[in-house]
């Protein structure tokens, strides 16, 4: 499904050119749960910038079904990020003075679809995230676990063949990790292709393969472990 080839993220400190990412390969096929570790400022955020579209790397190449990414205008890329791929981010991202189904229509506003259908899927996608109860309530309200609850419903509601999610878990107390987890797993049962950047060991347990990056390149993995993976 998704192929990264050789790629390699630099940027300018002090006028010199300082490498972030060194020759990455990854290859994630459909149906996937990979978890991204690594310690802070290994580059994982800078990596799952580059799978999200939201940076572009210095040099490699990116093939996400077929369509080679790099290759794509500016048009293009915000068009295909916006179909193919759901954000969740460790701070929800979500917009505080409106409701929670106001949140989760957000990227629905420019499509085509009926109120009808927006209002169905707004519906089915609460319903997934078990906050159906809590559809009008204002998310300045809501507790962390809720706020991400709802975050994981935007980023499912224009169905993207791919969720990344960044620290899911790293604002929020262990009942509520507990239950954003369970959710990502019912998803992942479900079909949807799920990468997760942690750097919290019992988080990154719940992917069915682990990478491990350190300084910018994958780290050599316990062999003896089940769920470490090759990159191709
Ligand atoms: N645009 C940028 N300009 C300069 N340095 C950058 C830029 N983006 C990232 N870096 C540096 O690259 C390194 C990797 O950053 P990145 O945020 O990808 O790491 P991380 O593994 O996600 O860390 P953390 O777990 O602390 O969030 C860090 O040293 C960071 O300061």
């Amino acid at each position: 499904m998704i192929e990264l080839k050789n790629i390699s993220k630099k940027v300018v400190k002090a006028d010199v050119n300082a490498p972030i990412l060194s020759n990455i390969d990854l290859c994630i096929t459909k149906g996937e749960f990979l978890s991204i570790m690594g310690p802070s400022a290994s580059g994982k955020s800078t990596l799952m910038n580059i799978l999200g579209i939201l940076d572009v790397p210095s040099s490699g190449e990116y093939i996400f079904e077929g369509t080679n990414i790099i290759s794509l205008n500016s048009r293009r890329l915000a068009d295909f990020r916006n179909r193919k791929i759901g954000f969740i981010f460790q701070s929800f991202m979500l917009i505080p003075r409106l409701s929670v189904e106001e949140n989760v229509e957000v990227p629905l506003l420019y499509s085509k679809w009926s109120q009808a259908e927006r209002r169905k899927r707004i519906e089915m996608v609460l319903e997934q995230v078990g906050m159906t109860h809590k559809a009008k309530d204002l998310i300045v309200n809501l507790s962390g676990g809720q706020k991400q609850k709802i975050a994981i419903a935007r980023a499912i509601i224009n169905e993207p063949e791919l969720l990344l999610a960044d620290e899911p878990t790293g604002n929020l107390d262990s009942e509520s990790k507990g239950e954003i987890l369970q959710i990502f797993q019912s998803l992942n049962g479900r079909g949807k292709t799920i990468v997760l950047v942690t750097h919290d060991q019992e988080v990154g347990q719940i992917g069915k393969r682990i990478l491990t990056l350190k300084d910018g390149v994958w780290a050599k993995t316990d062999p003896s472990s089940s769920k470490v993976g090759a990159m191709l």
